[in-house]
């Protein structure tokens, strides 16, 4: 598979993800604006695969000229909760005194710096599961997609599972189809089957009675930001998910860069959660799912209080416990 995100003859490839598990094409970004409708309509997505298309599109605009810190204001707003996306903004036009060139030293640097990283984290978290769960081999279940194709490669709380079925430790893995956009059926079956990773797709809505019957032994979930206090802003329906591996005292761990902590987000309150189309739930490919008109909420993330959450590991390990 190829990088997720890369840089190629001035212009930014990407899979795009929009039309897997359908069809797997790339496709070339060579404007701004390109970018920033690719990054809208989650053609690109995943916060360390942000990270990379914010700096990235930094040398899209630091080639084309003109205003590049507005052509950058535009592309770190085009996905406000994803803090990677703003932070890799503002890493590449930290280079934009140094010429076009080094904005794209900068953006390769990134991605090459990536997969190192969340091989770390995930493999740390890795020993974290076998340490938190007895159960061999082990039963898991994902939210969202938090693979390969949410950052430049390998993954986060995807690449957890990577580790663990490279040394026959996992039995199966539950996949929340993850509504409104399925990230989870489209993209993260897509991964795991391409991989050779027993999994079965399951509605959001079975997560909480999974773990009831007994089926799961870990919640593994990425995220998009993290806050100071250890709360974290992840795909909604993954505070749901908290809440229920809490009750049945299964353990909840998020993967994550250390990239992806902000710590201007003194708790999860100050995390700005996107909020996004009502056509996401109200239709289907043209096809009505609702009423006309049908006044929605549709926000695009949640936020999970550190106190549900066993364990917030990056590439430096677990993340210490926030003081109470
Ligand atoms: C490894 S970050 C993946 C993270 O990003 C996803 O959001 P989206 O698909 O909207 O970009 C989701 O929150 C994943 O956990």
């Amino acid at each position: 598979m190829h990088r997720t995100i890369d840089w190629a003859d001035g212009a930014v490839v990407i899979i795009d993800q929009v039309a897997l598990p359908g069809e797997y094409r790339r496709s070339t970004l060579r404007t701004v604006d390109e970018l920033v409708d690719a990054i809208r309509r989650l053609a690109v997505r995943g916060a360390p695969a942000l990270g990379a298309a914010g700096a990235l599109g930094v040398a899209l605009a630091a080639f084309a000229g003109g205003d590049v810190r507005g052509e950058a204001e535009r592309i770190a707003a085009a996905r406000p909760t994803a803090v990677n996306l703003r932070w890799g903004v503002t890493r590449a036009l930290g280079k934009l005194g140094d010429g076009p060139a080094a904005v794209v030293a900068l953006g390769r640097a990134m991605l090459d710096e990536d997969e190192r990283k969340n091989r770390a984290a995930s493999g740390h978290a890795a020993e974290v599961v076998l340490r938190s769960c007895p159960r061999r081999p082990l039963r898991l279940l994902s939210h969202c997609n938090a693979g390969h194709l949410a950052a430049v490669a390998w993954g986060t709380a995807l690449g957890v599972v990577w580790h663990l079925h490279e040394r026959d430790l996992v039995e199966s893995v539950l996949v929340d189809e993850t509504r409104p956009l399925l990230q989870g059926s489209r993209l993260t079956a897509w991964e795991l089957a391409r991989a050779g990773v027993p999994y079965r797709v399951q509605p959001d809505s079975a997560a909480a009675f999974a773990m009831a019957r007994g089926l799961v032994d870990c919640v593994l979930a990425g995220a998009d930001r993290i806050a100071a206090n250890g709360d974290v802003a992840n795909k909604i329906g993954t505070y749901g998910l908290a809440l229920a591996a809490a009750h049945h005292r299964i353990p909840f761990v998020v993967v994550a860069p250390e990239s992806t902590v902000d710590d201007f987000a003194t708790t999860g309150a100050d995390i700005v959660i996107e909020e996004r189309s009502a056509a996401e739930l109200t239709e289907l490919h043209g096809h009505p799912l609702a009423p006309a008109n049908a006044p929605v909420f549709n926000p695009a993330f949640d936020v999970t209080p550190a106190g549900l959450i066993t364990a917030v590991v990056t590439e430096n390990g677990v993340r210490p416990a926030p003081s109470p």
